[in-house]
């Protein structure tokens, strides 16, 4: 009864926010006119700048770190804002590219109140990293910093394009009363999985033409106290001139054609994949990771890369099963056993803090899979060991990142989902993509532990049958389609250049 009360909560909110949103556009264009017809004579410089406020969690700090980068590529001053542990967190682990090709941006500190950081807890309730919140909730202090930062840019800019995580939308409210300010909402997620949230939030309206497979309910993959965060936030989605997705209609354009449908009140940007699609800087720290140096041994697509993210913390007896289970089934792996991220990541020493689940891989394993897998305790280059010609699987949890890396590189997934928008995106690369299989169900079996023979089928099945070589093929065709839609005149590329000329206008 309680979970099916937050449920609601969350898609009502959402819906009730959305249906403002015309009203609020013309309420935003009168505003501006109002500002702009008064007495206040600014000289603006030419130029456009851009702000990105990313929501601090590693999942979305690397995407509009990404886009960061794709902007100052059209010349655009970028300032990205952050706490100073949040932006050094999306900096140092910046990946694909030198990072020396965005010293130019601009990477505002500011300091927010203390938040307790505790370590995630692989016995509670939920599989949301609710530990995370307390960082969350601090973040919202940025609000201050943020208004006066965009004030003083508008002082000296023509305009300002404020560019906000869909989370952080509370902390960027005062861009409404600035008369050159715009903003936009970025989704993190999928825009299957956008769509979805938005359908069942205005009462999943029939939509002319079109089939919309059945998804999982979104029961277990929130927490109640994160579904109150969502809800504040998407009170002031309504000032936002327009929302952008990590996606690109080459591989999404049924969904992002969907969600134009449905909520045509704004416009509606794919502005992906942020991630580059092959690997500018191949080293780590000068030189190769060592995962790499051993990939660079095996045979063509031989190897499966295993890793969740740094939003899940396995059990103990979890960690035993997929140990056995990946040994059992005779495949290559690289397996990357962290826990998830605490809210700083960095410690005392302004160390990044080195997990210490790696301690709970049995006894004996690395001994006994020599040769055969290798063991990952710290940060993995993953972009690498995706796009490296001996990956050909990755099981992963479906975090957005994970699977646009892992499609924009060719590579198939074998699919266990644990909370928030993982369950759908799962959806989306199995049966909609078809370039994956299930690992583990998440209607029924979502509490329950996943069995050694449960991953020695999954890692079987993809890596050593027909079936997985097609969907292997299948991740290479979608690979090659986003290839050439990043290419001049492809629909990526022609999306990103009307979204810059849209807001250099
Ligand atoms: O060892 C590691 C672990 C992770 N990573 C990177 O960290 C990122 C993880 O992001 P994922 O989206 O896959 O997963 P997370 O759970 O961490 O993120 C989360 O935040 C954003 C949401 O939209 C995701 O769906 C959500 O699950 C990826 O870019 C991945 O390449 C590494 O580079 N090395
Ligand atoms: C705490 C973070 C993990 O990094 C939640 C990720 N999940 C999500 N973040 C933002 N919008 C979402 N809409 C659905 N799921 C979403």
């Amino acid at each position: 009864m309680e979970k099916r009360a937050t449920v609601e909560r969350i898609v009502e909110s959402m819906a009730s926010r959305y249906h403002q949103s015309s009203g609020t556009a013309s309420n935003y264009s009168s505003h501006k006119k109002r500002v702009g017809n008064g007495s206040t004579k600014v000289f603006h410089q030419t130029q456009v700048v851009v702000v990105v406020v990313p929501f601090p969690a590693q999942g979305h700090l690397n995407q509009l770190l990404h886009l960061s980068r794709l902007i100052l590529a059209y010349n655009i001053p970028v300032h990205f804002v952050g706490t100073p542990s949040h932006n050094r967190q999306a900096i140092v682990r910046a990946h694909g590219w030198d990072p020396n090709s965005i010293s130019n941006i601009h990477i505002h500190d500011f300091k927010v109140p203390p938040f307790f950081s505790p370590a995630p807890n692989p016995y509670s309730e939920s599989k949301f990293p609710s530990h995370l919140l307390p960082s969350f909730e601090a973040s919202t202090s940025l609000r201050e910093p943020v208004a006066s930062l965009l004030q003083s840019l508008s002082s000296v800019a023509r305009r300002v394009v404020v560019i906000h995580d869909s989370l952080m939308a509370y902390v960027v409210q005062d861009a409404i009363h600035i008369p050159n300010c715009e903003s936009y909402t970025f989704h993190s997620v999928s825009a299957f999985t956008m769509f979805l949230y938005f359908w069942d939030a205005m009462g999943r309206p029939h939509v002319e033409g079109s089939h919309i497979p059945e998804v999982p309910s979104l029961e277990g993959c929130f927490t109640t106290q994160f579904i109150d965060f969502i809800s504040q936030q998407y009170e002031f989605h309504k000032f936002s001139k327009g929302t952008i997705y990590n996606t690109t209609r080459a591989i999404e354009s049924p969904y992002m054609e969907l969600i134009e449908k449905i909520i045509s009140s704004k416009a509606h940007w794919a502005l992906g994949p942020f991630n580059p699609l092959s690997i500018e800087k191949p080293t780590h720290k000068g030189r190769k990771h060592f995962s790499v140096e051993w990939l660079d041994k095996q045979g063509p697509r031989s190897v499966m890369y295993v890793s969740f993210g740094t939003t899940t913390c396995f059990t103990e007896e979890q960690i035993k099963e997929l140990a056995c289970g990946l040994e059992k089934s005779k495949q290559k792996f690289i397996w990357v056993v962290r826990d998830a991220d605490k809210g700083d990541v960095f410690n005392d020493e302004n160390k990044v803090t080195i997990t210490t689940i790696g301690e709970l891989v049995p006894k004996g394993f690395e001994e006994r899979v020599e040769g055969i897998g290798l063991v990952v305790r710290d940060w993995a280059p993953q972009l690498e060991i995706l796009s490296h010609p001996s990956t050909g699987g990755f099981m992963s949890h479906c975090g957005w990142n994970s699977c646009m890396e892992s499609i924009t590189m060719g590579v198939p997934i074998a699919a266990w989902p644990m909370h928030s928008d993982q369950p759908r995106n799962r959806v989306l690369v199995t049966e909609v993509l078809k370039v994956g299989l299930v690992v583990k169900e998440w209607t029924h079996h979502r509490d329950d532990l996943v069995t050694a023979s449960d991953v020695e089928i999954a890692v079987k099945r993809l890596m050593a049958t027909d079936e997985g070589d097609e969907m292997r093929q299948r991740a290479m065709n979608l690979k090659n389609a986003i290839l050439k839609s990043k290419d001049d005149g492809g629909v990526s590329r022609v999306e990103l250049d009307s979204f810059i000329a849209h807001v250099t206008r």
